[in-house]
Parts: structure tokens; sequence; C-alpha cells
């Protein structure tokens, strides 16, 4: 074993920082035996200097992130600050003096990941990011490497722990929305500022990535059509009970069936409960990949947290430092195909819409005119006259696969009939 230590710059120790050092720590001889050299934590850097950090020699502490990078003798860097500025410039220093980046930082990936691969390729370097996506989860590398032979058809899952936590919260036990957000912010499953998880950026930078590798292809967070969690309401989710479906923030990648582009987006839908995904409780993630050799593959585990994440954070550490000593470098960006990324309008999909309607004769039937002049096939209506003395009754109906442009036009319509007094709840459905 070499006795010469690889030194680790930490930058940010938060949720996730925290525990990248105390792993590094805890478990050093175990880290230098995998790796074929110790790894010593040269410098931490922080915002908050005075905070006690059980573990961390002070004299690491340092609020110079960039001084420390561009130290000279630093090996790789730990990016564990999130968001785009300063961590992008952070990076492509770490890059330019002659460190390989681990990072899990999936909002700069998705909105500059070709800046970050550049500049890792032009200073042959490595750039790793298994935390960036479904925490815990092996989905990075196994996309990257293990189905480097494979073609990628599909991608699809709940990449969301802290949506997922809400929901099942809101599903489970009834709780009320902020009540489980707050819960899954105290757990460190929520980012800085949890409108990124609400409003389902995160899982669009997720998605991106994702598409990106799978597809072998670029795709932005702009790319990706995004609808977060703030409009789904307790009674979507108690109609989708109804319907034996549970609601999840869903992420999809596919590629067109004629090969020639590809869609992303994330979005709440209602699945049946038999449904894999149904099952998948609190923070937990689980991704399903399709390809065309090896079929469908499911990916399962713990999607937030500052240990499962760390857990990541260390695996490429260890990957990162053992490339350094065979002076090699993992693999790179893979863009080659440049397949467009189409608009969720041409997305082919299911839709469940609850309407509150007059309840009169005739209204059933000029209802399914507005579908039929949409291109719109229904597969089942549900009417119940309501005992409320108001008129009126509601009616619930699941289309088949459409394009999602006719669906949305077909809302649209819909609500300029006098007979629809409402739309209680549209929702695409997924996973039949
Ligand atoms: N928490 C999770 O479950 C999780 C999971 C996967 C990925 N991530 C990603 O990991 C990264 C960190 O997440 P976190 O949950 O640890 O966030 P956090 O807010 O707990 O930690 C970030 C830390 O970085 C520090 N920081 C900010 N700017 C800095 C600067 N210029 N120099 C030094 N320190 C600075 C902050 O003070 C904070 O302590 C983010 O990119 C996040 O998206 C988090
Ligand atoms: N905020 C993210 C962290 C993991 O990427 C989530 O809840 O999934
Ligand atoms: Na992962």
């Amino acid at each position: 074993m070499r006795t010469r230590p690889l030194k680790v710059a930490l930058l940010g120790c938060g949720v996730v920082g925290s525990e990248v050092a105390r792993i590094m720590t805890t478990h050093a001889d175990d880290l230098a035996a995998r790796i074929g050299a110790p790894v010593e934590l040269a410098g931490v850097a922080v915002r908050r200097p005075s905070k006690v950090r059980e573990g961390i020699d002070p004299g690491l502490i340092t609020t110079d992130a960039t001084a420390l990078v561009k130290r000279g003798d630093i090996d790789v860097v730990i990016e564990v600050i999130g968001g785009i500025e300063p961590a992008r410039s952070l990076i492509t220093a770490a890059f330019e003096h002659g460190a390989s980046v681990v990072s899990a930082n999936k909002a700069l990936l998705a909105e500059d990941g070709a800046t970050l691969y550049a500049a890792a390729e032009e200073h042959g370097k490595d750039l790793y990011f298994e935390a960036a996506v479904a925490g815990a989860i092996p989905l990075i590398r196994p996309l990257r490497e293990s189905l480097a032979g494979d073609k990628v058809n599909r991608v699809l899952g709940i990449v969301n722990g802290t949506t997922n936590f809400i929901l099942d919260k809101m599903d489970s036990s009834g709780a009320g929305y902020s009540e489980a957000l707050d819960e899954a912010t105290a757990l460190g499953y929520a980012e800085a500022d949890p409108t990124a998880d609400v409003e389902g950026f995160d899982a669009a930078a997720k998605a991106a990535i994702l598409a990106g590798i799978a597809f072998h292809t670029r795709v932005r967070l702009d790319d990706v059509y995004r609808e977060g969690l703030t409009e789904v309401t307790a009674s979507d989710i108690a109609s989708a009970r109804r319907m034996g479906c549970t609601v999840k923030l869903l992420a999809i990648c596919e590629r067109a069936s004629d090969g020639k582009s590809v869609t992303a987006r994330v979005h709440p839908a209602m699945i049946p409960l038999s449904h894999p995904l149904a099952s998948v409780r609190e923070a937990y993630n689980a991704v399903f990949v399709e390809a065309e050799a090896a079929g469908q593959l499911m990916f399962y585990g713990p999607g937030a947290g500052g240990s499962p994440t760390a857990s990541a954070v260390l695996g490429d550490l260890v990957a990162v430092c053992r490339n350094k000593l065979a002076e090699s470098t993992g693999p790179g960006e893979s863009a080659y195909t440049q397949l467009p990324v189409s608009p969720m309008g041409d997305v082919v999909t299911r839709y469940h819409i609850s309407l509150d309607v007059a309840d009169k004769p005739g209204v059933l039937a000029q209802v399914a005119t507005v579908f039929a002049e949409h291109g719109v096939s229904i597969d089942t209506v549900r009417q119940q006259g309501r005992q409320d003395g108001s008129g009126e009754a509601s009616l619930v109906v699941v289309t088949h696969r459409a394009p999602d442009a006719a669906l949305s036009g077909t809302v649209e319509a819909l609500r300029k009939l006098d007979t629809v007094r409402g739309v209680a709840s549209i929702m695409r459905v997924e996973g039949e």
C-alpha cells in the first residue's frame, strides 16, 4: 500500500458533508485498504466557522473554499455545498488545479453539466456524482457503466425523497402538507430551499441527468416538463384511493418509439396500488430502467438523508482515488446521439379527470362529445349524483392513452361548457 495519503478537500459541511467527514474518519483504515492508499481530509470549507463540528480537527476548517481548491496538493474535491455558484466555479477551479471532483449537486449538473464535463476532460480528471440522483441507490454508475452496452428506452420512478415522504404521510396518516414538509426538513431530506423539492425542480434536475446518461444525449433542466406537488389536494389523494390508486411524484424519461427524440417529465401521477412504486414509502426512491437487452430493472433504496447520501459520495471517492492511483479516469460525458427533447404535448399518456357537472339529461353525452372531438378515447366514466341539493353530480373520466396536447385541449374545452361547473382534479395515470 502507498503510504503517502491522497488529500481530500471537503466543500460544505451540512447534512451530507458532516456525514462524509464522519465516515471518512471512522472508516479510514477500511477506505485505505480498499483504495490502496490512505485518504486524508486536508481541509473543510464552511460558511459558519464558529459552529462546533464533532470529530473534525478545527485546524482544517476554512471559510475560503476557493483558496482550498487552488492549493495545488488536493487530489479530490468533494462538493456538497449545493446550488449553482460558487459551486460551479469551485469545481472548475478544482479541475484546473489538479483535483478530481465528487459532487452531489444535481441542480448544477442539470443546469450546466456540459461545462463541468468539459473542464474534467480538459484536465484529465474525474467527475463522479452518484449522490446527485436517488441518494444511496447505485443508479448513475449502473447507467454509465453496467448498461453502457445496452440500449435504454425508458427510466421511470420516484426520485425525490421529500415529496414522497409528504405524499406518504398525507395518504397513510392524513397528515397535513406543511406538517409533513417540516418533518422531512428536520430529517435532512429537503433541499436548503424546499421549494426545489415541492415544485419538482429537484426531481426535474434528476430527470435531466438520468435522461442525458440513459440516452447518451444532452438534456438540461429547462428541457424537462415539470409540475410539482403544490397543486395536489387531499381530495386528489382521496379520489385516487377510490380508484384503487395512490398519488406519486414521478420522473419519466422516454426514448420515442421511432428512436429520433426523447422526452423527460416530472409530475404527480396516479398509479395503481398493485404497482411496485405504490409501496415506496417515506423518503425511499425507486427507479425502473427498461433496456432493450436487459429488460426491466428496478433500483430501490433510501433516496435522501445525510448518511445514505454520504454512502454514495464515499463510493465515488473510493472509485476516483483508485483511478488516480491507476493513473486512469472513469467515464466522461457520453452525449453523442444528440437527440432532440420533444415537448410535453407529444407525450402519450392517460388522464383521470374529475368534474363537477349539472345533474341533468344530456350532460354525459355533451362531455363525451368534447373528448371525441379531441380524438381522446374514454376508458371509464363514473357518475354520482350529490345528495346535497346542489343539482350537481360528480363525473370521473379515465381516458385511454392519447397525446398530452389532446388531453389538455380536452380539459380546456370542458372548462368552457356551461354544464361543467368545475374541474375538481386532473391527473395523469401511469403504471398500467
Ligand atoms: N440532504 C440530502 O438528502 C441530499 C441528498 C442528495 C444530494 N444532496 C445534495 O447535496 C448537497 C448538500 O446538501 P445538504 O443537504 O448537505 O445541504 P446543507 O444545506 O445541509 O449543507 C450545505 C452546506 O454548505 C455550506 N456552504 C454554502 N456555501 C458555502 C461556501 N461558499 N463555502 C463553504 N460552505 C458553504 C452551508 O453553510 C451548509 O452547511 C446539495 O447539492 C444537495 O442537493 C443532498
Ligand atoms: N431533497 C432531495 C435530496 C436527495 O436528492 C430529496 O428529497 O430527494
Ligand atoms: Na445514487
